[in-house]
């Protein structure tokens, strides 16, 4: 199986995409917190690009979250914090989300035969549902502002290894340059990925905004069993198994 690393949403062509796998991963904080909020009952979530768009699509018992240069949007429930989406919040409930890189990341790949939500805490489950798949895979890193983020890099790595390691021995899994970079990054910090996240830029500036505590929970590896996709524009725990 062919697997493509692409760095940031700017560097994914559309090409690249349609027709493929294509597993979402914004570890800080995007992919993160949908998936938190799903592992607490929430019904669905409904990623969106802008603000209006969300807004457009509130009504009677809908959330609505997101961030704004890591910050709540003004008259949201929740910003993107994945702490904030406890079992008492939303289970049950409908999600609409809007954030910087992740659910722009989301947008970006459309056009691919299928979606799947990413991050370290499902990693495994990612990987397990792509070898259940025929075809090639894209791992989309949402990045920030366009630009690489090493905690998408490393969750990207982190998914190799675990498709290396789920893979029959009859195929097997060849990455890109990046792809294989980032399987060796990953394979150089496993021990230490708490630390690694807080030393990274988006670490950093979450750590100084007070969300040090979310940059930990995020770096926790294959804790949740679940890898859900994107249908019909909505992501549920339930698809976890289509
Ligand atoms: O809330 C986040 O962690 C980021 C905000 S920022 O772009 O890093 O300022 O958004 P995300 O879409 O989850 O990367
Ligand atoms: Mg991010």
């Amino acid at each position: 199986m062919n697997v493509q690393v692409i760095s940031s949403v700017n560097e994914a062509r559309t090409e690249d995409l349609q027709h493929k796998t294509v597993i979402v991963i914004d570890v800080l904080r995007a992919t993160s917190t949908m998936l938190t909020a799903l592992a607490n009952g929430c019904r669905d979530i409904t990623p969106v690009e802008t603000v209006i768009q969300a807004k457009q699509l509130q009504e009677n018992g809908v959330l609505l979250g997101g961030e704004r240069n890591c910050k709540k949007i003004p008259g949201f429930d929740f910003g993107n914090s994945p702490l904030e989406y406890t079992e008492s919040e939303v289970n049950g409930k409908s999600l609409v989300i809007t954030t910087t890189n992740g659910t722009r990341a989301i947008q970006k790949a459309g056009k691919a035969s299928r979606i799947l939500i990413g991050s370290l805490l499902n990693a495994r489950a990612c990987a397990e549902r792509v070898v259940s798949t025929c075809g090639e895979a894209v791992i989309l890193c949402s990045g920030t502002n366009d630009a690489f983020a090493l905690e998408d890099g490393l969750c990207a790595g982190l998914i190799a290894q675990e498709l290396i390691d789920h893979m029959p021995s009859s195929k097997q899994v060849t990455l890109n340059d990046l792809g294989l970079s980032m399987l060796y990054a990953y394979r150089d910090v496993s021990d230490r990925l708490p630390e690694t996240l807080l030393s990274c830029v988006n670490g950093k500036r979450l750590t100084r905004l007070g969300f040090r505590d979310d940059v930990l929970h995020c770096a926790r590896v294959n804790v949740l069993p679940f890898a859900p996709a994107v249908q019909d524009g909505k992501i549920a725990a339930s698809a976890a198994c289509l």
